[in-house]
């Protein structure tokens, strides 16, 4: 095991960073994850995953933060870099995964790359080139509706082929369950006629295996947190997952909080098990629009209770706030809400932190100043929980559609 990271992460946001992160944990990597551009030296770890937050910015701006973020793990020192997109493939008709993963080639050098967001472990699946969710096509998904980045075309040779000047093609299962000798020449066969993306089926973790023994070598890898398994258990078949020393004594007892601007289902869903059992406070954007002194009011609140957990939310009537106030005002209003809200609470002790959302997790670790973190085990499929470079805090960032229904009250335990 070397110093250095030999596998550089590209992560088009927060939580979706924490998701790899925590997933090459359990294969028994040693991650740091960086908020942004990673600064000075980075050592003792395998892997060093950027969290960009450019699933939804305009294309050029996501080409230079992947480039500028890409060169800079290639100077730590990484062999290998993976592009970490969403493994329901967020993205629109002109980006961004077509324009990061075109520029990103150009500059490595990479002849041909894979195109797999399969994730068995969270129900994500590609058959004959489509995509599922949880056992259905992902145009038939609630990600059908999703309010940025509606997926409604199942078919990943086209989604990508409309995002792409270069040729895509699809590497079926039946050639993936050859083997990787089989993928690898058929690898080479297209690109030698001039395609440079090969979305791959893949329907199970040992297809993940296959495929990441085939990429073991290539410049540039393309996916979602199954393929980057996949990459890691093939060239560590042996290794067992890193043991992370516990949260020392004094974050384990120290004050704890739950921050969730997540609105989606599964947040929902542990939003209402931790508040029937724990004290519970509801930011409501319009309060926060009238400018009531709704921040003051959540650190007043958790201040007289913080002997347990308490849990800060924001999801009540989505709709209504959207609706008087816009979409984009009122997630602002409450992004911003709670990020005034985290640095509160951790200046008044709290030094373990939930944090529900990507978006809100961005603006959060923004807020608190936080620069990166060295990646624990996860608590459930990409859920891990995280230490700060500072020393500071243990966080545990999650994106909104995953974790079980019992995930907060399960975090403390799982942290020491
Ligand atoms: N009650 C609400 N009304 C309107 N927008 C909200 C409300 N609560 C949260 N939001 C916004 O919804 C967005 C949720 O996104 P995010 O934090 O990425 O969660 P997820 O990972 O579930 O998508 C954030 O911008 C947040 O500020
Ligand atoms: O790949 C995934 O499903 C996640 O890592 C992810 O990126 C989810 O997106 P957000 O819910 O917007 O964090």
């Amino acid at each position: 095991m070397t110093g250095e990271p030999w596998l550089g992460v590209v992560a088009d946001d927060v939580t979706g960073a924490t998701d790899i992160a925590g997933t090459l944990v359990g294969q028994g990597l040693r991650v740091v994850q960086t908020f942004g551009l990673p600064q000075g030296e980075i050592s003792d770890c395998d892997c060093v995953v950027v969290a960009l937050k450019i699933r939804t910015v305009p294309a050029p701006e996501a080409v230079a933060s992947s480039l500028a973020a890409a060169r800079r793990l290639r100077d730590l020192g990484s062999e290998q870099i993976y592009f970490k997109y969403c493994s329901t493939f967020d993205s629109t008709d002109s980006g961004n995964i077509g324009p990061v993963a075109d520029a990103l080639q150009l500059d490595l050098g990479a002849p041909i790359s894979l195109v797999c967001p399969a994730t068995p472990a969270i129900g994500r699946t590609v058959y004959l080139g489509h995509l599922f969710v949880n056992g259905r096509l992902l145009s038939e998904s609630s990600l059908r509706n999703h309010p940025l980045t509606p997926m409604t075309d199942p078919d990943l040779v086209r989604v990508l082929g409309r995002q792409t000047e270069s040729e895509v093609a699809l590497i079926g299962y039946e050639t993936v369950e050859r083997g990787a000798d089989a993928v690898r020449s058929e690898l080479e066969r297209l690109a030698g006629q001039g395609v440079r993306y090969a979305v791959a089926d893949a329907l199970r973790e040992s297809h993940l295996t296959v495929l990441g023994e085939a990429a073991r070598d290539h410049q540039l890898v393309t996916g979602a947190s199954g393929l980057a398994w996949g990459l890691a258990s093939a060239r560590f078949r042996s290794r067992g997952p890193v043991v992370i020393a516990p949260a020392g004594e004094e974050i384990s007892r120290a004050p704890a909080a739950v921050l969730s601007g997540s609105c989606s289902e599964a947040t929902r869903e542990q939003v209402a098990l931790f508040a029937a059992q724990h004290p519970a406070f509801a930011v409501d954007p319009l309060a926060l629009a009238e400018g009531q002194d709704v921040v003051g009011a959540a650190l007043k609140f958790a201040a007289d209770r913080l002997d347990e957990p308490v849990l800060i939310h924001s999801a009540a009537d989505v709709l209504g706030a959207q609706s008087a106030l816009g979409t984009q005002r009122a997630a602002e209003l409450v992004e911003a809400a709670l990020a005034r809200i985290a640095t509160g609470l951790v200046g008044s002790g709290v030094r373990r932190l939930i944090v529900a959302g990507g978006e809100t997790s961005g603006a959060v670790v923004r807020a608190l100043g936080i620069t990166g973190v060295r990646v624990g085990a996860e608590v459930d499929p990409g859920v891990p929980w995280t230490f700060s470079l500072d020393g500071r805090l243990a966080l545990l960032l999650k994106s909104g559609n995953l974790g079980r229904p019992s995930l907060f009250s399960d975090a403390w335990e799982a942290l020491g």
